[in-house]
């Protein structure tokens, strides 16, 4: 049974003129699989994301996570954006098992399983500072600490590491894939960056212009582990030359489809 379940799903949002950001979407993602969607700038992958976190819900179709409807968010689907949006006023240790204690649970406390997590990001030494003492990156660690200390069936990624500089995003892609690798959650992984996509995905999906559905799958077959010096190997540039290809065409889409609306 597939872990995540993606029919026939369309997504207008109401206005004037109503938005429709998806349309005939089908998707199909197996337990643990690493999953890229990518895509033109509005294509409606944020959206996607947001129904699969039950933030939004899809106007068509159907959304099955381990074969039962999505109706709203839940612990077992945690999302990371790419702002962390800590609490200012808790420490970064505070901030990781807040997470927890939003699931209900009366424990206040879930020192052993957060120290974990804060180990296995690297945070370990700075579980006493505030938000504000850290960079940009270690914020992005403390959000990744927070969802996955809920234990998440599925981890959705809304672009993590858009906000960070290059080398922190590298650093960030070795720490996801290394965590992954650990962990085998299921991850559905919006980005705009194709290094990125391929980098760390089983699967791409690239995504059409507005209203988008899934105009391509690619299945990266890199060995794994994997890490960034896979970045300039042959078999990598190959795929990045068909992926910019696929993107280039959803681009120029996208492109005439604004065109056609400001006329
Ligand atoms: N709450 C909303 N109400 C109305 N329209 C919306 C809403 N959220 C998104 N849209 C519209 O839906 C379309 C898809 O937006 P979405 O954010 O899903 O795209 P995206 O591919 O994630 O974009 P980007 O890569 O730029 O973040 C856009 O035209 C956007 O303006």
């Amino acid at each position: 049974m597939a872990n995540i379940e993606i029919t026939n799903v369309a997504k207008t949002y109401p206005g004037n003129p109503p938005v429709r950001a998806l349309d005939n979407v089908d998707l199909s993602i197996r337990e643990g699989e690493f999953v890229a969607l990518l895509g033109p700038s509005g294509c409606g992958k944020s959206t996607l994301l947001n129904i699969l976190a039950g933030f939004e819900a899809n106007t068509e179709g159907e959304v099955r996570f381990d074969g039962g409807p999505i109706t709203k968010p839940a612990p077992e689907r945690a999302v990371v954006f790419q702002e962390a949006a800590l609490f200012p006023w808790l420490t970064v240790f505070h901030n990781v098992n807040f997470g927890r204690r939003l699931q209900g649970s009366t424990r206040m406390n879930y020192e052993p399983e957060v120290n974990a997590m804060l180990d296995m990001v690297g945070l370990t030494d700075f579980r006493h500072a505030y938000p504000s003492q850290l960079s940009g990156g270690m914020r992005q660690r403390v959000g990744i600490a927070r969802a996955l200390v809920m234990q998440p069936r599925a981890l959705l990624m809304d672009e993590p590491f858009g906000a960070l500089d290059a080398q922190t995003r590298l650093t960030m892609q070795e720490l996801l894939l290394s965590i992954w690798q650990k962990h085998k959650t299921t991850v559905v992984f919006v980005t705009h960056d194709i290094d990125e996509a391929v980098l760390l995905a089983d699967r791409i999906c690239v995504m059409s212009a507005r209203p988008a559905h899934i105009a391509r799958e690619i299945d990266i077959k890199l060995a794994r582990p994997r890490s960034i010096d896979d970045l300039t190997s042959p078999e990598f540039v190959a795929y990045k030359a068909e992926i910019m290809h696929e993107m280039r065409h959803a681009h120029a889409k996208a492109a005439a489809v604004t065109k056609e609306a400001a006329v």
